[in-house]
């Protein structure tokens, strides 16, 4: 099956002393995350995409359809659009299902799609309800289903999760990965949490002061050394992995690339397919493999390169079996041990340390 025409977002926009200046290919299947620090112009571009900044000069173009550019202008209301903002609007006088049958009515979409989005996003409880009644995980779960039960041809989530305490944005990321699993349209999610960024997205672009100095599929883009994204304080590489066996003590072994790494993550059952972020400030290298030692992921790694950072640290680059990770060391251990690249090395990985 030939893949479908991807999406074009190019655009230029001048706000006093910010541009935003992006020429995107996206592509037309999976979720793209653009993530960048605040006001590096993420929710900028994802409203030019929605047709709201008609000040924005540019191009956006979606599998072959042509929403804006140099000679013409689609309203919002005529992009094929659901969006998602840091707020669910609901009408406060409608129940839940009046909510949701509002616009889903005037998209004159089926209505084996609004009851699929219902059941996939746990509402049937809820649709009687009045949206003041609900959690706000509750209310984005809501503003979720009415957009994708129009039928989108593309979906916009500008922060869906950042007005949301810990416990809530827990409770929601579940759904935001249905959401991506299920929906079979090209997802825009616009975030600064990088945790949304590793769980979320098969592709990614990072945006800098208005500029995109990154886009690629998300694994090479998160793992990248040479962006400033490896300077942060949690810096870290991304694994894909599997978890296939759970000990007694609720350890559950991940099989990845760079080898089996224990972690905490009782409620994972077996088979399941998981992103691990592994920071550098959580990895220590040993010279020799201790058999002495409370740390439970041992994996033999290559140091690749030693990048000094501020305050006396080092940041070391390894390779484990083809597989990047970094290790965030002090400059006097560097010397103690005498590191050079080229030498092999234990990193030990804390099993407490790798987020799930
Ligand atoms: N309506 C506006 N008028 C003038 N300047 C604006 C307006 N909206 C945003 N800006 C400016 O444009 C720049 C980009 O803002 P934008 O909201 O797109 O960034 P962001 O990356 O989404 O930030 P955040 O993560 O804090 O939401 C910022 O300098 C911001 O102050």
């Amino acid at each position: 099956m030939a893949e479908p025409a991807g999406i074009t977002l190019q655009t230029r926009l001048a706000r006093g002393s910010f541009t935003l200046d992006v020429d995107l290919r996206l592509p037309a299947r999976g979720t793209t995350v653009l993530f960048g620090p605040s006001g590096s112009g993420k929710s900028s571009l994802l409203r030019i995409a929605a047709g709201l900044e008609p000040a924005a000069r540019g191009c956006v173009r979606i599998g072959g359809e042509t929403w804006q550019d140099a000679d013409s202008f689609l309203p919002p209301h005529r992009r094929a659009l659901g969006v998602v903002f840091q707020h669910a609007a609901l009408l406060p006088h409608l129940s839940v299902l009046d909510n949701l049958r509002y616009g889903w009515k005037r998209a004159g979409a089926a209505t084996a799609t609004l009851d699929a989005w219902i059941e996939r996003l746990a509402l049937s409880a809820l649709l009687p309800r009045r949206p003041e009644t609900l959690s706000g995980g509750e209310r984005q779960r809501v503003a979720l289903a009415r957009a994708l039960a129009c039928e989108p041809r593309w979906l916009l989530l500008d922060e869906p999760l950042s007005a949301l305490d810990a416990a809530r944005r827990a409770e929601v990321l579940p759904f935001l990965e249905t959401v991506r699993r299920e929906a079979g349209l090209p997802i825009l999610y616009v975030t600064h949490a990088i945790e949304e960024a590793v769980r979320l997205a098969d592709h990614l672009v990072l945006l800098e002061d208005g500029r995109a100095s990154a886009c690629g599929p998300a694994l090479e883009v998160l793992n990248r050394a040479d962006l400033p994204l490896a300077l942060r304080e949690d810096a870290g590489v991304v694994l894909d992995a599997t978890a296939d066996a759970r000990d007694a003590h609720g350890l559950v072994r991940l099989a990845t690339a760079a080898g089996a790494l224990y972690a905490h993550g009782a409620t994972l059952a077996a088979g399941t397919a998981l992103r691990v972020r592994i920071q550098a400030r959580d990895v220590s290298l040993a010279l020799s493999r201790h058999g002495d030692s409370s740390l439970l992921n041992l994996v033999p790694a290559r140091l690749v390169a030693l990048d000094p950072l501020p305050g006396g640290q080092v940041q070391a680059r390894l390779e484990a079996s083809g597989t990047p990770l970094l290790a965030r060391i002090s400059h006097r251990s560097v010397e103690r041990l005498a590191l050079q690249p080229g030498m092999m090395l234990w990193a030990q990985v804390k099993a407490v340390a790798l987020l799930v």
